[in-house]
Parts: C-alpha cells; sequence; structure tokens
C-alpha cells in the first residue's frame, strides 16, 4: 500500500509540473518491481488503486521511461507497460507470473501486451507465468534497449533525448490488437491449457481475459479483465497456489528436532562430489551436478553398466547444452571402475542398487577410502541412514539424499537426517541441493521418509478398490480428475511393478502362489505380487471370483476420500512423530515429488481447505467399514486438531507443541 501511494504521489507530482521534462521510474537497489505484495490480497486491501494512476502515466505529456534492472514481474511490468518507453539491464527478469499465483495480470497486462507483442507471443507469456530474459523480451519486443551500463543513467540520458517527440504510438491503449484467425487460435490454445492445467481455472481465465483484447474495445477489455479477476481473487485454487509460493521458502528454512537451524549451520563448500552406480539414478544425478557447475567422479563397477551409463550422461548433457546454447559440462565428469577414485571428493552420492547389504557393504569401503571429513550421502527412497551410518567411522557425516526419477529434471530432493547427523552435513546437503536448482526439504529418518511413507496408505488403499470392484481404469479416473498426472496404476505401470514387489518381497510380505488376504496381522492385497509373479494384466476379475468377493460400484468420491484421505492422515502421524517440520514441508514434497495438483496447495493444505472434521469423520466411516487397515485409523494429530477447532494450518504447530520426536 506505501508503495502504491507513493507512486500515485509521485507520478501525479512529474506529470504536474511543467518544470519537468520527462521522468524516469526506477526501483530501489537494483530490482524495478516484483509486482503485487501478495500478502495483501488474503486482507482488505487499502491504499490506493494503481490503474488510474498508470493511465495518467500512459496519457502523459512528456516521456516516462521505465529503468528495469533486476526483475519486472506481475504488476511491476505493468507499470513499465504504462510507460513510453523500457530500458532494461541485460541482467533483468520480466514476466506476467500470476497465473502460477492463481490469477491473471489485472493491471492491463492481459490486455497490453498482446497489442504490443502479438496474440500468440502473449497467450504463451501470460498463461505459463515464465520469466524471460532481457534479450527475449527484447526479441519479442516489449522492451526497447538492453544495456549492461548503469541503467538509471542510461533511461535518464534517454528520457531527455527524446523530449517533444510524439508520443502517439508509444501508447500501447491505441494500439490494435490484430489477430487473424481468431477463433482457431483461441480454441486450439484453450484446448492446449486446459489439457496443461489439470483443472487449474488460472490459464484458461488467462485466455479469456486475451481474448477480450481482440474482441473487445481497449476500455471494455480491461473491464472483463477485472471481472475475470474477481472470480480468481477468492479462489481457492488462488490461495492454495499463493500458499505454495511462500511454503516453497518456508522449507528452505529447515529445522531439525535437536534445535540446529538453517540459520546457525554454515555448509561446508562442495566443489567436486562422488557419484557410485550408473543406473538410472545414478545417470539423473551426474547430470543435475554437472550441470551444476561441479567436478563429478562417476563410479560403476559393472562393464556394461558403466559403458551405458556414460553415453548416457553424455547424451543428456550435450542434448541440454544445445538446448540452452551453451557449451556441454560433459568435461566436469571422470569416470572410474574402482572405488577408490573417489578418495579426493568432497561428498559422495551411493545410488545403487535398494539393497541394504549391498549399501552397509558400499558404506563401510567409503568410509575407509574418503577423507576423514568427506560426507557419505545415500540415495535411499526408505532405507534407514541411522543403520548405514552405523557402518562408518564418523556417523555424524551420513544423510540421506533422496532424489526423484528423472534425477536431473524432478525438483524436489529430501534431505534426512538421522539421530546423529550433524547440522552441518544437513547444511551442506541442502545446499548441494539448492545449488542443482532443488526444492530440498529435511525430514527425519524413518521408513520412507516422508514421500513414499505416506504414499503407502495410498496405494494399499486404491488396491483395496480394486479388490471390493473398482477397475483400476476407475481409481486412477478419479486421481486424474483431481489433477495428479497421473493415477496409482498407471504411475506404477511406468515406474515398473517390480520395484514395490522387491520392497514387499524384503519386508517379508510375498508368499509366491499364495491369495491370503490377511499378511503380518493385516489386510492385504496380493494381486500386484500377483501380476509381477504371472506378468499378467488382467486379473482383478479372476482374483476377486477366487477370493469369493464381491464386486461393489465405486465412485471418485470413495477413490479421492479413501486414497487421499488416507495418505494425509499418514502426514498427520508423520507431523506428530517430528519426521516433518511442519505441514508445508509435508506439502511441497508432494508438489514437487509425488505430482499433487499445485492449485490444491499439497495434501495438508488441502485437508485443511476440506476442513478437518470433515476428513476425521470420512476416516472414522471408512474405519468402521474396514476395521482390518490400520492406517484408515484417524491419527491422534487430526483428533487432537479437530479438538483445538481445526485452526488454520499455519497455527497447526501451536498445536503440535511438542512433538514426541522417535529422534
Ligand atoms: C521477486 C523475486 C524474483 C525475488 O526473488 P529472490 O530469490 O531474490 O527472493 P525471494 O523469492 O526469496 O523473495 C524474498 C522475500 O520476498 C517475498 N516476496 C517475493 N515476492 C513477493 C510478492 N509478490 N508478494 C509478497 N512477498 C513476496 C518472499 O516471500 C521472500 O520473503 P520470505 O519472508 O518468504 O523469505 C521472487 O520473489 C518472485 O518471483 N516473486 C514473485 C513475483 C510475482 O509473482 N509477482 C506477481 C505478483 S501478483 C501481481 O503482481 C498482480 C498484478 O497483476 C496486479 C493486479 C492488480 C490487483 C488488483 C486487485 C483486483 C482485485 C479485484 C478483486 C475484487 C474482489 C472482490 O470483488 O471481492
Amino acid at each position: 500500500a506505501a508503495v502504491r501511494q507513493g507512486i500515485v504521489d509521485t507520478v501525479q507530482k512529474a506529470v504536474s509540473d511543467p518544470q519537468v521534462k520527462s521522468v524516469v521510474i526506477c526501483g530501489q537497489n537494483g530490482i524495478f518491481c516484483g509486482g503485487a505484495d501478495i500478502k495483501e490480497f488474503g486482507k482488505d486491501i487499502s491504499g490506493p488503486p494503481l490503474v488510474p494512476v498508470f493511465h495518467a502515466i500512459e496519457s502523459a505529456d512528456k516521456p516516462v521511461v521505465a529503468a528495469i534492472e533486476g526483475s519486472a514481474l506481475g504488476g511491476g511490468l505493468e507499470l513499465a507497460l504504462f510507460c513510453h518507453y523500457r530500458i532494461t539491464h541485460s541482467k533483468a527478469r520480466l514476466g506476467l507470473p500470476e497465473v502460477t499465483l492463481g490469477l491473471l495480470p489485472a493491471a492491463g497486462g492481459t490486455q497490453r501486451l498482446p497489442r504490443l507483442i502479438g496474440v500468440p507471443a502473449a497467450l504463451d507469456l501470460i498463461t505459463t507465468g515464465r520469466h524471460v530474459t532481457a534479450a527475449e523480451a527484447l526479441k519479442l519486443g516489449f522492451v526497447d534497449q538492453v544495456i549492461d551500463q548503469n541503467t538509471v543513467e542510461a533511461a535518464v540520458k534517454f528520457a531527455l533525448s527524446v523530449v517533444g517527440q510524439s508520443l502517439e504510438s508509444r501508447r500501447i491503449s491505441t494500439l490494435p490488437c490484430p489477430c487473424p484467425d481468431a477463433d482457431a487460435l483461441f480454441e486450439g490454445v484453450m484446448q492446449k491449457v486446459r489439457q496443461r492445467a489439470r483443472g487449474a481455472i488460472a490459464p484458461v481465465t488467462c485466455v479469456q481475459a486475451i481474448q477480450a483484447a481482440v474482441t473487445l474495445p481497449y476500455a471494455q477489455g480491461m473491464q472483463r479483465e477485472q471481472e475475470l479477476m474477481a472470480t480468481l481473487f477468492t479462489s481457492a485454487q488462488a490461495r492454495a497456489l499463493q500458499y505454495c509460493f511462500f511454503s516453497q521458502r518456508v522449507v528452505s528454512r529447515w529445522s531439525m528436532p535437536s534445535g540446529a537451524r538453517w540459520d546457525t549451520s554454515k555448509p561446508k563448500p562442495v566443489t567436486k562430489v562422488a557419484v557410485i552406480g550408473l543406473g538410472t539414478m545414478g545417470r539423473g544425478i551426474t547430470v543435475a551436478l554437472a550441470q551444476a557447475g561441479l567436478s563429478v567422479v562417476a563410479v560403476e563397477t559393472e562393464q556394461q553398466q558403466m559403458i551405458a551409463g556414460q553415453r548416457a550422461v553424455s547424451d543428456m548433457l550435450e542434448r541440454a547444452a544445445q538446448r540452452r546454447g551453451v557449451s556441454s559440462a560433459v568435461y566436469r565428469v571422470r569416470y572410474s571402475m574402482k572405488l577408490e577414485a573417489v578418495a579426493d571428493v568432497q561428498l559422495v552420492i551411493e545410488a545403487v542398487f535398494e539393497d541394504m547389504v549391498l549399501k552397509e557393504q558400499l558404506f563401510k569401503q567409503l568410509s575407509s577410502i574418503c577423507k576423514a571429513d568427506t560426507l557419505l550421502c545415500s540415495n535411499t527412497s526408505a532405507l534407514d541412514i541411522d543403520h548405514l551410518a552405523s557402518q562408518t567411522r564418523s556417523p555424524q557425516l551420513v544423510v540421506g539424499m533422496h532424489f526423484f526419477a528423472p534425477a536431473h529434471v524432478m525438483k524436489l530432493l529430501e534431505v534426512v537426517h538421522g539421530p546423529r547427523s550433524a547440522p552441518q552435513a544437513v547444511a551442506t546437503a541442502m545446499e548441494l541441493g539448492k545449488r542443482i536448482g532443488k526444492v530440498s526439504v529435511a525430514v527425519g529418518n524413518c521408513r520412507g521418509f516422508v514421500g513414499n511413507r505416506m504414499l503407502m496408505p495410498y496405494s494399499q488403499e486404491a488396491l483395496f478398490l480394486v479388490e471390493e470392484g473398482a477397475s483400476p481404469e476407475v481409481v486412477d479416473r478419479a486421481l486424474e480428475e483431481f489433477g495428479f498426472p497421473m493415477g496409482f496404476f498407471r504411475m506404477s505401470d511406468l515406474s515398473g511393478l517390480d520395484v514395490g514387489w522387491r520392497v514387499r518381497k524384503a519386508d517379508g510380505l510375498v508368499k509366491p502362489g499364495q491369495m491370503s488376504r490377511v499378511r503380518q496381522g493385516r489386510r492385504y492385497c496380493p494381486l500386484g505380487d500377483l501380476l509381477c509373479e504371472q506378468g499378467r494384466f488382467e486379473l482383478p476379475r479372476g482374483y476377486r471370483a477366487r477370493q469369493g468377493l464381491v464386486s461393489r460400484r465405486i465412485d471418485s468420491k470413495e477413490v479421492l476420500e479413501r486414497c487421499l484421505y488416507s495418505l494425509i492422515n499418514e502426514g498427520f502421524r508423520i507431523l506428530e512423530d517430528g519426521i516433518a517440520a511442519g505441514p508445508e514441508d509435508i506439502d511441497m514434497i508432494y508438489v514437487f515429488g509425488y505430482g499433487w495438483p499445485r492449485h490444491r496447495g499439497g495434501p495438508m493444505f488441502y485437508a485443511s481447505q476440506v476442513g478437518l472434521d470433515r476428513v476425521l469423520q470420512a476416516l472414522e466411516h471408512y474405519q468402521q467399514l474396514h476395521p482390518d487397515v490400520p492406517h484408515l485409523q484417524p491419527s491422534r494429530l487430526l483428533r487432537k486438531l479437530v479438538s483445538s477447532g481445526s485452526p488454520p494450518i499455519h497455527r497447526w504447530k501451536e498445536v503440535i507443541k511438542k512433538p514426541h520426536s522417535a529422534l
């Protein structure tokens, strides 16, 4: 509000003062403007509206120049689009990211950008919200000059040089918005956007707003933009997406149950990293590290795997370099078939097969080969980090770095600390994650950590639903309509049914050829095992007949409630156990690692929106129907939150208060 008031007052003064011949608008401390303060959006917005004063800028009879350094995003770029000229530093980033916050650019962005750069380019920028470099902005035509020198000085010089020149062609509101074949263009774009949006409403609304720029005169288009913004502004999706924006920043401020924190733990500098194992995960991790400028020693002891791995890594690095127009990072990777090659690195990431005996042995070897202060990290997806640490001479230097496939693409990294992990080890792994572009979340050590632990009840419910009569397609469709890119069964097919099978075997749950539906004292569905044993796909019908199970019709409401609420229930247990520091950590893990639709804010945020009492009631209902399924038993924390009046998510920590941490 204060900034808006400042802009209004200063612009009015500058425009009306006859001594002022031209005007430059700049930001402070090298940053033009990041747009609206979205913290204001949840409250009553005070202060003056901007659009009228923006129009006063455009209609001024003296040149107004935007000097863009750092960022011009959202309302910041919209302000610049009302200026007559835009002078931009080469390092600046520009964009209209409102769509990522569940909104649309409502200070004229949807009406002005298409007039300036054409409808197709504006559709791309506004519906994706992507940031562009100054060079791309120049190419697209929405900045006038890109410079490397002092931007404000250059803008002042320029503003003085154009005093007295006609400004008619510089007023974007007066430009036409031509769009040949508009119907076909918008139909095609709408289809594409709907597909990509997976139920998100903002991208579709952005398209409608841009369509108004083509079909309506400017003033009416601006009116339509406001109306469409009003439909988004208070939507649940906007709240969810803005929660995600802040949560992404909250998780970087990690803490451990011991009290160690991000701001008191200094990471160790890391320049040289070893990756052990060149399977799918090891290859992706190697690529991610090399692309971030680190030297990598990639070790693979099996010759065929080494040849295939080396080729795959080089191909990925070459392709990425071509795509980005930079030189390839292939030279940063050195390959070896000997473990001794890791002797001089500062950090090792083990990415061998998910087998505890193999990993134990490897950690023992690494502990004797590496320098005394080398950090040893395991890319395990579920195994006990503390047990691995106990194989080494410095257990405090062992942490988990759980990557998600494909590791060079997926944004999530779970950094797993055991009870003995040193704060510096966690800080170093978190910092490395940040450096390679990951959203890193620090979590405690337990079976499956946060993400996979919550996935267990979810996947069991999906199978139980098939036992009871749902087809895999019905389950997947409900989950995909909710917004997951893939339902449980499609995801299992893609990641390989044998992955979970191997884990269940190691847990002693698999009994080849046996059909018993109770294992280790609880309900169990052996369908997945049978599929793997027989290599068959049309299994459920025959299986139900043999088990004497009577099919019933299952609707998508039940699919969602059973799969999602059991996953959420496990999330509450994780919070209770102190394995995750807060609901934001769980939510970011699900959004960035498991395809949870961002516009639903993550599972814990979703629970808060559905209503904790409703989630509790549903769990109680299903638990009564399925008393042999322990994960449907509502967690203590969920009950406690409901009996505390279901506080908003940012106040859950007050109810959790003393996490009785297992760590
Ligand atoms: C700006 C960045 C690029 C900076 O990145 P950097 O890495 O340097 O720093 P951080 O990301 O760590 O951020 C530092 C710090 O700042 C906080 N922060 C950043 N951006 C914002 C923001 N926009 N609002 C609030 N706070 C912000 C961040 O959280 C960090 O603090 P923390 O304590 O968490 O560490 C980068 O931050 C970035 O990309 N930011 C987001 C930029 C963005 O998305 N901008 C768009 C904002 S939305 C907008 O601009 C809307 C406009 O179109 C204006 C529309 C006009 C509104 C009119 C309202 C009409 C209402 C009609 C409805 C009527 C309803 C009815 O009828 O009822």
